[in-house]
């Protein structure tokens, strides 16, 4: 069995830096309210090798640390770590061996996008704020149990369809997401709740009026490319 004393000291360093990055932020899983329990889970590739580090399983968010935090390869295989990783450790590293620009994947139940998942609805693309973090809906992807790469592949063939989208809702599950390290698919989970609460509450008031293509991707461009400090 392949450990970390098999990888470089820069390697090894990497993997403590990022065990504190991951274990940090699933604290912002139950800080925005995207969890109940143990039911969500963060990742982060490795830039300097093909390795992740994602949550053990089953593990209170408050009893969570640096060192609990597990390191596979991916295919899912434990390299390093006391505990038995995520029950979506499978499908974390399929999303990581299939898009090679995401090193960040994240797995919540958050109430109101789960509700849309449960519909098998897309959330559509009606608020700036959509244009702006996911350059339209929302997407729902295929139902699949958990624990083999299944998931991962939904969301991977999803969001072949819905380029620079980083959310897809896993029907009757929950919503997934990813980004260019963990911290970007934390704040796709979280925005992608928001998004969710606020168009279920406008289609309790009528009904939603759809963006233009067109301003969704000018929407999407500044956002992405001007929005905040560069
Ligand atoms: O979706 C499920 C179970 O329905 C899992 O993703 C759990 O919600 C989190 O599992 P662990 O990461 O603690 O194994």
């Amino acid at each position: 069995m392949v450990s970390l004393a098999d990888y470089s000291p820069e390697v090894r360093d990497e993997v403590k830096l990022v065990r504190e990055q991951v274990a940090t932020l699933h604290a912002q899983l139950t800080r925005w309210n995207l969890v109940v329990w143990t039911a969500g889970n963060v990742s982060q590739r490795l830039r300097s090798a093909d390795l992740m580090v994602i949550k053990p399983s089953g593990v209170r968010y408050e009893h969570l640390t640096p060192g609990s935090m597990v390191v596979t390869d991916l295919d899912g295989n434990v390299v390093d770590g006391a505990e038995a990783p995520s029950s979506d450790t499978l499908s974390h590293a399929y999303i990581y061996r299939h898009m090679p620009e995401v090193y960040g994947v994240v797995h919540t139940h958050s109430t109101y996008a789960t509700a849309w998942a449960a519909t098998g609805r897309d959330i559509p693309c009606v608020l700036t704020m959509m244009g702006d973090e996911f350059g339209g809906p929302v997407p729902v992807g295929p139902f699949e149990l958990i624990g083999s790469e299944a998931i991962g592949k939904g969301v991977v063939d999803t969001l072949k369809d819905h380029p620079g989208c980083p959310a897809v809702l896993m029907r009757n599950h929950g919503p997934f997401t990813v980004g260019a390290d963990a911290e970007a698919a934390v704040k796709a989970a979280a925005m992608t709740e928001e998004v969710a609460h606020t168009v279920w509450a406008a289609e309790q008031i009528g009904t939603p009026k759809p963006i233009d293509p067109a301003d969704i991707a000018k929407l999407n461009d500044r956002y992405q490319h001007v929005y905040g400090q560069h």
